[in-house]
């Protein structure tokens, strides 16, 4: 079981609401998913053409908890108000932070992240911060009162997978307690598999579904993935070898002369 700010939880993934091609589908593939958290972007939900009151009952009816994010924050201050209405809003205070450096890449201007996490928390927060993979970053993240990490893999919506598998598994190693989920940037469902075999504690991702062909079929099919690299990684993996090692035990073979 995983266990997120206090809240037990049996799925492994957590999955984004925009992009579907309708709320119908959306909803499907929320159920084929199994998650029990569903990020909404407040911004995007709010100010975008056929949202509303349909939305919110949609997502309602599902049965999952909401994780309102700040996405397309690209300030502190922005990233504060936004968190502050979600918080009046979903009567929570889960927060997934974004704070994006760079309109091309989107990736997180960590030290804005760090401010306003700090200030979320202070202010009683629960902040999910979506950051990089970067250690030290990570380190002031948990100083600033984060208890639950969220490192990238590769650019939100690229559908790269992960391109830096050595600085996630370091930032496994360093922080064995905390909670570690990758956001942003997964494909395929054998990268949620990659992942979850290092030991990430779970996946956030939305594109990779909410894009594919068929967004039911394909989040059911990362929901396997996240299940078979956990169930794995628990198993206990075998490290690669540099060398042959026989598999077949060779007792009682015959012996030609
Ligand atoms: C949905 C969400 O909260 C974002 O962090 C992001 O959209 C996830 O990244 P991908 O879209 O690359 O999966």
């Amino acid at each position: 079981m995983l266990e997120l700010y206090g809240k037990t939880l049996s799925s492994r993934l957590l999955l984004g609401t925009a992009q579907y091609p309708s709320p119908a589908i959306m909803a499907e593939a929320i159920r084929a998913s199994r998650t029990e958290i569903v990020t909404v972007s407040l911004r995007r939900e709010t100010a975008g053409a056929g949202s509303g009151g349909g939305f919110w009952s949609l997502i309602r009816s599902l049965n999952v908890d909401v994780l309102p994010n700040t996405a397309g924050c690209h300030s502190v201050k922005e990233a504060v108000t936004t968190a502050r209405m979600a918080r009046e809003l979903f009567a929570t205070n889960w927060i997934k932070l974004e704070v994006i450096g760079n309109p091309d890449t989107l990736q997180p201007d960590v030290f804005g992240l760090v401010e306003a996490a700090r200030i979320l928390s202070d202010e009683g927060f629960e902040v999910f911060p979506y950051t990089t993979d970067d250690l030290i970053v990570a380190e002031r993240l948990l100083e600033a009162g984060c208890r639950v990490l969220m490192p990238w893999c590769a650019p939100i919506g690229s559908a790269r997978g992960p391109s830096n598998p050595d600085a996630l598994r370091s930032l496994r190693g360093y922080f064995p307690d905390t909670p570690l989920i990758v956001d942003a940037g997964l494909g395929r469902p054998s990268h949620a598999a990659i992942v979850m075999e290092l030991g990430y504690d779970a996946v956030l991702l939305n594109t990779a579904v909410a894009k594919a062909g068929d967004p039911v079929r394909m989040a059911s099919a990362f929901a396997d993935a996240v299940d078979a690299g956990h169930a794995a990684h628990e198993a206990g993996l075998l490290e690669p070898r540099d060398m042959a090692v026989p598999s077949t035990p060779i007792f009682g073979k015959a012996v030609l002369t």
